[in-house]
């Protein structure tokens, strides 16, 4: 089948790139000229593992195309994708102004019946204006169908290639069939397309994702809770992750969720819930929790320093969101960087694919290190952000020839208490007890 894909950021890009692997023609469009060059050049712009062999593949093989012109990009497509930025408006809610645009602009381009599918993460009701949108200036028949994404970052191609489920929100037989028909060759595995009408399948994707940022966030509260009784939250995290109603995932105690999703959307669904007159209490109390949870180890740390933190140098291990991505929009680092530097510290961070993105946003107001050990080399303390691989199993016995106090404040939960207490560390992390 020929598809476009208008948006070519992480999920359009996904979407493009697993759709050519099953056999499809796909051409991307992005009004980004710079992103669309690198791609023509062959250089894929997100890190995501397991993206670039698909990606050079499919690009040899002549399924995989760009273009910044909708117009060539959507030439021929049976379904084009919008997979467009919805970033929060200065209210909360999902500003819609990228899909409304295109919507527009498509009306008159559609050139035999098309089915749109908005893939993009967008409020209740988003379908039928862009359906009104579209139909402005359309001369043939289409469909726009509701098809939320329900990707991590990290593991994209896996969970695009074998999804849990796919939600699919139509009511036209046409546009259902045509949807079965691309999805067929990734619900092969026994997992189910769930059809159901546009606005039920927008209120899906809000629904998982809050659902999620709202277990992560009781699990947070828990663990703030077990570190004043004298309780292990990993503890308690096996205790009840193995009762099957509970399920063990989404159940890590941290330092906040990040990303450019959870903090959005739930913001974005509470503000739905307002605009319809509907309060929805959980929802203000776990953005309340999470923007609290981000900085919670600030106090230990000002506390162990007796808030004479001016001229201490901190080492920071990890930036991104979480491991395997180099994204760090809405990331707990930068909140805690922006915290140690207004109390006078000197910040020297280390991530293995997320350095470049922070030096963009913030510049030099930290160093940046070639390893986790130069971060820490003459540091007074590490603080550990992101739970990449190599931050499980780092070199005890480097790390105290290099830092200048064996202190260590972790928000992820990385190491076992009794090893630090026999590496004589002082330990600080998330919902168990200090090991000093
Ligand atoms: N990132 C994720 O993990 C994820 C997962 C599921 C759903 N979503 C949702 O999918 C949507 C897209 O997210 P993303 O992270 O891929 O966004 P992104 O910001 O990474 O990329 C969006 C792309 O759209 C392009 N664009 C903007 N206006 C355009 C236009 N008029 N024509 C063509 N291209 C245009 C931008 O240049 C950019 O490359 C959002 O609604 C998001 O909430 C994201
Ligand atoms: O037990 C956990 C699991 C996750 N997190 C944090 O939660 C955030 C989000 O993690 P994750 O969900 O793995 O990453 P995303 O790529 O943001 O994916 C979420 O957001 C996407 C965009 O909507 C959805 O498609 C996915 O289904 C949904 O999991 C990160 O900061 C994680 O550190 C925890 O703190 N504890």
């Amino acid at each position: 089948m020929k598809i476009a894909v208008v948006g070519t950021g992480y999920v359009g890009l996904v979407t493009g790139t697993c759709f050519a692997e099953t056999g499809n023609h796909v051409t991307c469009v992005d009004i980004n000229e710079a992103k669309i060059k690198q791609m023509q050049d062959g250089i894929v712009p997100i890190y995501e593992p397991g993206l670039e062999d698909m990606f050079h593949r499919n690009v040899n093989e002549g399924r995989l195309n760009f273009t910044t012109s909708l117009s060539e990009g959507i030439e021929g497509a049976k379904v084009i994708f919008l997979a467009l930025p919805t970033p929060p408006g200065e209210d909360g809610s999902a500003d819609l102004k990228y899909i409304l645009q295109v919507a527009n602009d498509l009306g008159p381009l559609l050139a035999d019946y098309t089915v749109i599918i908005d893939k993009s993460t967008v409020p209740v009701g988003t379908s039928e204006l862009v359906q009104t949108a579209i139909a402005k200036e359309a001369k043939f028949p289409f469909d726009v169908v509701s098809n939320p994404e329900f990707l991590r970052e990290g593991v994209a191609v896996e969970d695009f290639m074998k999804p849990d489920r796919v939600v699919i929100g139509t009511q036209s037989d046409r546009a259902k069939e045509m949807m079965s028909k691309l999805y067929a060759p990734l619900v092969r595995q026994g997992n189910p397309i769930i059809f159901m009408d546009e606005r039920s399948a927008e209120m899906t994707k809000y629904a998982a994702n809050a659902f999620l940022a709202t277990k992560i966030t009781f699990m947070n509260e828990i663990a703030n809770l077990c570190e004043k009784v004298g309780a292990n939250v990993d503890d308690i995290r096996r205790g009840i992750g193995t009762d099957s109603r509970i399920g063990k995932r989404f159940l890590f105690a941290g330092i906040g969720y990040g990303g450019s999703c959870f903090p959005k959307d739930v913001q974005a669904l509470a503000k739905t819930s307002e605009e319809n007159d509907y309060q929805f209490h959980i929802l203000d109390s776990v953005m309340r929790v999470n923007e609290l949870q981000k900085t919670k180890l600030m106090p230990y740390i000002q506390g162990h320093f007796k808030n004479d933190l001016a001229g201490k140098t901190i080492g920071i291990w990890g930036l991104a969101f979480k491991p395997y991505t180099d994204d760090i929009r809405e990331a707990p680092a930068l909140y805690n960087i922006e915290a140690l530097l207004a109390l006078g510290c000197k910040v020297r961070v280390y991530d293995p694919e997320a350095m470049k993105n922070v030096q963009d946003q913030i510049g030099d107001v930290v160093e940046y290190s070639k390893t986790p050990y130069d971060a820490i080399d003459g540091a007074d303390a590490l603080l550990i952000v992101t739970e990449w691989p190599q931050f499980r199993t780092p070199d005890f016995e480097r790390m105290e020839t290099l830092l200048k106090n064996k202190v260590i404040f972790d928000g992820r939960n990385l190491y076992e208490l009794p090893q630090m207490q026999e590496l004589g560390y002082t330990y600080y992390s998330v919902g168990r007890q200090s090991v000093n």
